[in-house]
This record gives C-alpha cells, structure tokens and sequence, in this order.
C-alpha cells in the first residue's frame, strides 16, 4: 500500500473589519447597490434625518430638497437638503456624520432613523466614487453661531476626517441643518422613484412644507395642508418581554440597585415595586439578591422568566407617534384627490416586548386610475416604503389573493388606494435599508383587522352610492312622464283651480318621499337632469 501522504498544513489568514470597512463592502445591504438606487436612497437618508429633526421635536417641518447635476453631461449630483429643526451641537457634528453606527436615536423612542447609519452610507458613497465631502451647515435652537463643516470618512479606522470648520454669525436665529453632498447618480433611472417618495413622504407629512428642485429646474411645492403635528414620542424604559441576557447585563452595570426588587422596579417600564415583588416571589428568585452578584446562569434564567411572566402591564404606546386618522385622511385627499377616504388607526399592541401602533386609510374614486391590485403605500415609522413591495407584510394582507375585496363591493379594476403604517420602537425590517417588513403574526393581524375596519367604512359609501345611483336612475325615468301627467292632471283638476306647477310640484314631493331621500341630496340628484324641476 502507498504510504499516506500527509495533508500539508493550512494558515488561513485572518483580519478584522472596522463598521465603515464593512459597509463600504457590502453598500448593497443598506441600499447604495448602483447610481440609481444610491440617488434616491441618499435623497431619503437626508429627508428623513431633517424630518426627524423636526416633527419628532414638535417643529413644523420647512424642508428643501435640490439636486443639481454637477457638470453638463456629467452623473455628478449635488443633493441638498435643508430643515427647520433642532440642528446638531457642534462637538457632535464629526461624529453624527463621520462615523458609521454613530447615532442620537439609539433609544427606545419611534424615529424614523435607527441604525446610525443612512446620512454615512451616502457620505461614503459620494467620496469613494466622486472623492468630495460632505458639507453640513447647521444651528442648534437659540444658537447664535451658524457652524459649518467639511468632512469626510477615515473608512479603514471608522472616523472623521474634519477638512474645514468655520463660524458665522446668525442674526436671524435660524436653526436647523442643510447638507449637501456630491454622489455618482442616475437621475433617469431613479428619477421616477425619488418623486414618488417626495410624494408619499408629503402625503404621510401633511403639515410640513416640502419644496423640491430636481436637476432639469423642475420646481415641485408641497403646502402645509394641516397645521396638526402628530403626537411627539417619548423615550421609554424597555419592557420586561423584551429582554435577552446581553440587555439584562447592560441595565445592572447601568444601575446603583442594591436588590433585585429595587433593580426591576427601576429599570424596567410599567413595573413597579409591588409587580417586582410579585414577579420574583413567582419566579423563585430572593427579593434582596444583589443584582450585580448574578452569574450567567442566574442570568439566563432571569431574563427567560421575564419573558414568560404574563401579569406585566402591556408595553406603553408613549413611545410611538401614530399619524392619526386626521392627518391620514388630509394626507390622501390632498394629494390623491379621492371621493371618499377612511383612516383608522388601531389600540397599541405588542410583539416580543415593542410596542406598535398599526393605522390603515383607504382612499377610492376621484382622480385615483383604476387599477387590477389596490395602489398599496406603505409606511413604517412614517417612512415610504417603496421596494420590495410583494415581499412587505402590508402586501400580504391587502392582496385580493388574501383579502376579499368584494365582501366590501370592491371589485377589481377599481380606484382604490391602501396606505399602512406601522409604528413601533423596532419595526422588524428585512435590512437596514429599510425596504419591507417581516411578517411577524401579531403585526399582520392588526393589519388585516386595520384594514378590514376602514374596508367597511368604505363598504357603506359605497352602499350608499349605489343607493342614490338607483334612485337617480328612478328620478331620470320618472322626469321624463311628469311634464305630460303634470299636464293631464292638471286638466282633470281645474274646477278645483290646482296650476300644472303645484300638481308636478305635488308629484316631486311624492317621489322624493318615495325615495326617502333629503331635500338637499335631492337637489344633487336632479342637479343637471334635463328638466328643471324649479320651473
Ligand atoms: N438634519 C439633521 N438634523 C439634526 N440631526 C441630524 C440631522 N441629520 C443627521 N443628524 C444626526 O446625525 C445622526 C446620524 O444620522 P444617520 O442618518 O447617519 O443615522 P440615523 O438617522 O441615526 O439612523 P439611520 O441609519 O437608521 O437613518 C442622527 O442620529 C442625528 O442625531
């Protein structure tokens, strides 16, 4: 037999990654796969940054978005985007914008940024493919300086690189922040898709101003339609059904509690001294345990026990910033201009601990085209959702394959529009681009029930609708015999001096009562009818 040869031995050679390194590798996770999607993805990062500066803080929002080709014939875009809000203190500008994971919204409160991430993608994007920075001017409210910075990213130690820093006076006191950034784009192909988010974004934002100046000088307005802000959020403590053993770690080397009673009642939302007790007592755990003498198995076994203790007081919607159905129903007519709109927006629920709102509208008739599936706009956190679109929860629900549309006398082709948004302090994306969302069971059947409730809404307009179509049809019919029974009759009754005006006078009271229909409606109904009723 051969003698074995000997395997030779294998050196794999191995490196870390810092968080900038990573995602200059893979942009595609957060959405800057090609010019065109980092074209519209960066014009989004910005806009919600600057619509989180503002509505989230109980300001109006005023924002201006431009995007300007840099040179003729070249696909250099300049992307601006100017707020209102309430700016960024200086000593945190760098970081906020030279720093991938660097964030102010890493809390449990609902914003439309999570990751620390977007505002970095574009800057980096825009410096590997065009080699220039980003540059922020910005205003902190009451501030009397106006600070600037030129910034790049360090991308192999994740860090920024500050080029220039200056001071202006600011006589005005104006506060907010415009960036303004160069990246490689593809206006015509993402064209389409950055007015549609402009667009959706104005729809879900009615009480902000939006003006937007495209490369071409195309100018586009959105008024303020509303002054009514949504509900501001407020920063919550976690619930006890949302912890794992990393979070229970993180919250005792954060805490001073002596006991565990005292620990739980402190860290931990809607539990109070006597709920801890109760839970402990439950649990089998000591009151007086110092919290910081668990070990991991104590750990482990804490936060399973947490998890299934069912007699916590339900997550606190305080954190969430629903629309409301007023600002969802201004929102639809003034940009779809529909004939009738629902908005409903349901009680706080929860899913492993988070708290979320759902809220549907439904908007029908009017200027919308009719279309063979319902035009779906989707929102999380109020933000557009505009890929991805058949693989998104929202999708899944009101797809007539699953939804029966009829039940509520829709049938398609028909002019329906459905906007869902889903509130939370975590919705569960399927990547940090924020495209769709997962289909977790408790999600999904707020929705269905959301949007099974403004579907009966509709469903009585609709009613009501047919209705009045079914006795115009009447009335029409009947016009055209009044005149000559009108006439007849009125010659049967002369000796009894009664004018063909009173007798097809008589005969119209008679139908509308007939009709059961109101005085006004009925006018409606007639309004346009060949014969003029008041002759
Ligand atoms: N227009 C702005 N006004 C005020 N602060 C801003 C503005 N733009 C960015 N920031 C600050 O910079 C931080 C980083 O923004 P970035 O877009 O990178 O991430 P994010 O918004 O926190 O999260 P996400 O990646 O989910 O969008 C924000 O958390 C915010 O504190």
């Amino acid at each position: 037999m051969p003698p074995k040869r000997q395997r030779a031995a294998v050196q794999e050679s191995f490196r870390s990654m810092t968080p900038s390194q990573f995602f200059y590798e893979y942009k595609e996770v957060a959405g800057f796969g090609s010019p065109a999607r980092a074209l519209y993805q960066t014009v989004r990062e910005l806009v919600e940054n600057a619509l989180d500066a503002t509505d989230v803080h109980g300001i109006l929002p005023d924002i201006t978005i431009v995007i300007e080709r840099v040179n003729e014939n070249s696909n250099y875009y300049r992307i601006t985007v100017e707020d209102n809000g309430i700016g960024i203190q200086p000593q945190y500008v760098p970081y906020a914008f030279g720093q991938v994971l660097y964030s102010s919204k890493y809390k449990l409160r609902q914003a439309r940024g999570r990751f620390g991430l977007g505002a970095k993608m574009a800057i980096l994007y825009g410096q590997i493919r065009t080699g220039r920075p980003v540059e922020v001017y910005t205003a902190p409210i009451g501030s009397r300086k106006i600070y600037y910075f030129k910034l790049k990213i360090d991308i192999e130690h994740n860090r920024p690189i500050v080029l220039t820093k200056a001071e202006y006076p600011n006589p005005k006191g104006w506060h907010g922040t415009r960036v303004s950034l160069v990246i490689e784009g593809d206006w015509w192909h993402s064209k389409h898709r950055v007015y549609e988010y402009i667009k959706r974004t104005a729809i879900a934002a009615p009480y902000a101003n939006i003006v937007f100046i495209d490369p071409n000088g195309n100018v586009v307005i959105y008024k303020r339609s509303i002054s009514k802000l949504p509900k501001q959020p407020k920063e919550v403590k976690p619930h006890p059904h949302g912890v794992d053993i990393e979070l229970l770690k993180q919250l005792i080397s954060g805490s001073q509690a002596k006991t565990m009673v005292e620990f739980l009642a402190e860290a931990f939302r809607g539990v109070g001294r006597k709920t801890a007790e109760a839970f402990l007592e439950w649990a089998g755990i000591a009151k007086n345990l110092d919290p910081h003498s668990l070990d991991d198995r104590q750990l482990e076994l804490l936060a399973r026990k947490l998890r299934e203790y069912q007699k916590f007081r339900a997550p606190s919607a305080d954190a969430l910033s629903p629309f409301g159905p007023e600002i969802i129903e201004a929102g639809l007519r003034s940009i779809l201009k529909p004939e009738f709109v629902a908005a409903v927006t349901r009680r706080p629920r929860a899913y492993e601990g988070h708290p979320f709102i759902v809220e549907v509208g439904i908007a029908y008739g009017g200027e919308i085209p009719p279309t063979n599936e319902p035009i779906l706009l989707r929102y999380a956190n109020k933000i557009p959702l505009l890929y991805d679109e058949k693989s998104d929860v929202a999708w899944k629900v009101v797809d007539p394959h699953n939804f029966d549309w009829r039940n509520y006398l829709v049938t398609f082709p028909a002019p329906v529009a459905v906007l869902t948004h889903i509130a939370s302090t975590k919705v569960p994306y399927k990547s940090v681009g924020k495209e769709s969302v997962a289909d977790v069971p408790e999600i999904e059947q707020e929705l269905r029930n959301a949007l099974r409730e403004a579907a009966r809404r509709l469903r009585g307009y609709l009613l009501q609708k047919r209705k009045e179509e079914e006795a115009k049809r009447r009335i029409i019919t009947f016009m055209k015999y009044t005149p000559e029974i009108a006439k007849s009759l009125a010659v049967i009754l002369k000796d009894y001096n009664v004018s063909e005006h009173t007798v097809r006078e008589m005969l119209l009271s008679a139908m509308k009562r007939r009709l059961r229909i109101e005085d006004d409606k009925f006018a409606k109904l007639v309004e346009g009818l060949e014969v003029d009723i008041e002759e």
